[in-house]
């Protein structure tokens, strides 16, 4: 299906997109503007566009209408209305928005195999490896995941896991302009429940696994479960792969109605399965089953938990019948993925790694895997992000006291939150554990370097709940803080004595 280019195709008119959304809509003023693009930002208007003045936890987009007149917006769309510009007037504009972005932009989901993946944990380094399967099965690509938005144009560094519905759509149509093939996505619960992914088809929905996490933006599990299942609603997916390792999953799996695959690493009831998993510091290997005869499988990237990821990408391919020979030999042949179990390597004589776990899921899933890598010590950078779930702070410390020797708590982002409060509640966790030894360095840089000169020759250390970030919150301030050049910094140092 082809795409309609807004520089090529008649501008769609302002009463075309009043008619779209129904009796339920207003519009103030004239509608025959001719509208060539939707902005949800005022900072991003351009010329012919929609502004989206939508109400926000701090402040409503209202506010800003006058900065979007003046940068050329035709009209707007939101739930007051305005005498600035015309302006639509509908009960949820967020919700309305998702869709009418892809109207203005031509509906380019329609045109591209788009693989969204959702779950706790996995998602980034699933991505990933579906870019990498596809490319390898000669399929050109395009990605959005927290990390980065890599497309025709090149890399640019995400500001979201899931874009605003608006840069999503843009995205999505410079993509079909390129005429890319297919697209790996991240779709985070707040993606679903904010609905920025509406008016999105994805060919393939993945959901990876879910735990405890983002309790601070969803009221409990069952809505955060509610939150991903979203994306498997017929009309938004066509087909679906199902991790069936956690009760979520298994519900999931259970009850969509698209079809489905179920992918395990735990057992061999599911589709696509692994049996003779083995993780050592050059890589993780298995047998994949459920792709004709059992295939030895052996991946460049570290840990037990990737095999999880692993099967996800290949379920997700084989539901849409790429050729999976192909495919595979790209999966096994991706190197890494920005800040998930990251090698930092300055000739030292201990691994050092920097990796994004950030809830105890996670942990569970890493921290044996680095314990098998030592007959030393595992010694630890552990932190909490604040404005986020306090109940997740001293389980935070308790998990990775339970698996390291030494616990370093030191501040991740404390954004609004007391950062000094942040690190006694993980300390606490940390202290009732297990038999760890914690130190507490608020100093992030601090608590790298005493991590780095703790360690003997063939312990492991570990940086982690950041991951690829490199900005570091403490309330409005913001500092460049990469854990990856900081461990750098720290071991070079290490080594000039
Ligand atoms: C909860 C949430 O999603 N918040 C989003 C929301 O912020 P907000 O409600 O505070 O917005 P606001 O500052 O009050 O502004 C209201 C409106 O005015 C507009 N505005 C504002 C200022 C201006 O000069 N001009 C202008 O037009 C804004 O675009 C917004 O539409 O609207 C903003 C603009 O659209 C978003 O940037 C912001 O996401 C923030 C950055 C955020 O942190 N979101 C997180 C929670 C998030 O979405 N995370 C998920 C998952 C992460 C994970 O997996 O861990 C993600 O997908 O990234």
């Amino acid at each position: 299906m082809s795409v309609d280019c807004p520089r090529c195709t008649p501008p769609k008119l302002l009463r075309e997109m009043v008619r779209r959304l129904g009796c339920s809509a207003t519009l103030s003023g004239s509608g025959e503007a001719a509208v060539t693009g939707i902005s949800q930002d005022s900072r991003l208007v351009r010329a012919g566009d929609v502004y989206a003045a939508l109400p926000g936890r701090h402040r409503h987009g209202i506010e800003f209408a006058v900065e979007a007149a003046a940068r050329g917006a035709v009209a707007m769309l939101s739930d007051r209305g305005s005498d600035i510009l015309p302006t639509i007037v509908v009960d949820d504009p967020r919700r309305a928005l998702g869709p009418l972005a892809a109207w203005v932009y031509g509906n380019p989901s329609e045109a591209l195999d788009v693989y969204g993946v959702t779950g706790t944990n996995g998602k980034t380094s699933t991505a990933y490896l579906l870019d990498a399967g596809l490319r390898a099965a000669g399929v050109g690509t395009g990605m959005m995941t927290g990390i980065a938005v890599r497309g025709p144009n090149g890399s640019r560094t995400a500001t979201r896991t899931t874009p605003e519905a608006c840069e999503l759509q843009q995205t999505l149509a410079a993509f079909a302009e390129h005429r890319i093939g297919a697209v790996a996505m991240e779709v985070s619960s707040h993606g679903l429940a904010l609905h920025r992914i509406d008016g999105t088809s994805f060919r393939v929905g993945v959901f990876t696994n879910l735990a405890r996490d983002h309790l601070d933006f969803h009221p409990d599990m069952d809505a955060y479960f509610a939150a991903k299942a979203r994306l498997f609603e017929p009309g938004r997916c066509a087909a679906a792969a199902v991790g069936v390792d956690d009760e979520f999953g298994r519900r999931l799996a259970a009850t969509v109605t698209v079809p489905r695959v179920t992918f395990s690493s735990r057992t061999t009831a599911a589709d696509f399965s692994a049996s003779a998993v083995h993780a050592d510091e050059g890589g993780t290997s298995f047998t994949l089953h459920g792709a004709g005869a059992p295939k030895p499988v052996r991946l460049r990237l570290l840990g037990v938990h990737q095999v999880d990821n692993a099967l996800a990408a290949i379920a997700a391919l084989a539901v849409r019948g790429v050729d999976l020979d192909s495919a595979v030999a790209g999966i096994e042949n991706l190197d890494t993925v920005p800040g998930r179990l990251e090698v930092v390597d300055a000739g030292q004589a201990f691994l050092a790694f920097v990796d994004y776990m950030h809830n105890t899921a996670g942990q569970r899933r890493l921290f044996p895997y680095l314990r098998s890598l030592t007959r030393g010590r595992v010694i630890a950078v552990v932190g909490a992000t604040g404005e986020r779930d306090p109940g997740k702070r001293v389980p935070l410390g308790a998990t990775a006291a339970r698996f390291a020797d030494t616990v370093i708590v030191t501040d991740e982002s404390p954004y609004s939150d007391d950062a000094q409060r942040l690190r006694e509640d993980v300390a606490r966790g940390a202290r009732s554990g297990g038999d760890a030894e914690v130190l507490v360095v608020p100093d992030r840089a601090e608590a790298i370097v005493a991590a780095v000169t703790l360690a003997s020759p063939g312990d492991v250390v570990v940086v982690a709940g950041r991951g690829h970030d490199r900005v570091q919150a403490y309330g409005p301030r913001r500092r460049v803080f990469d854990d990856r050049i900081a461990l750098q910094e720290a071991l070079q140092r290490l080594a000039a004595g």
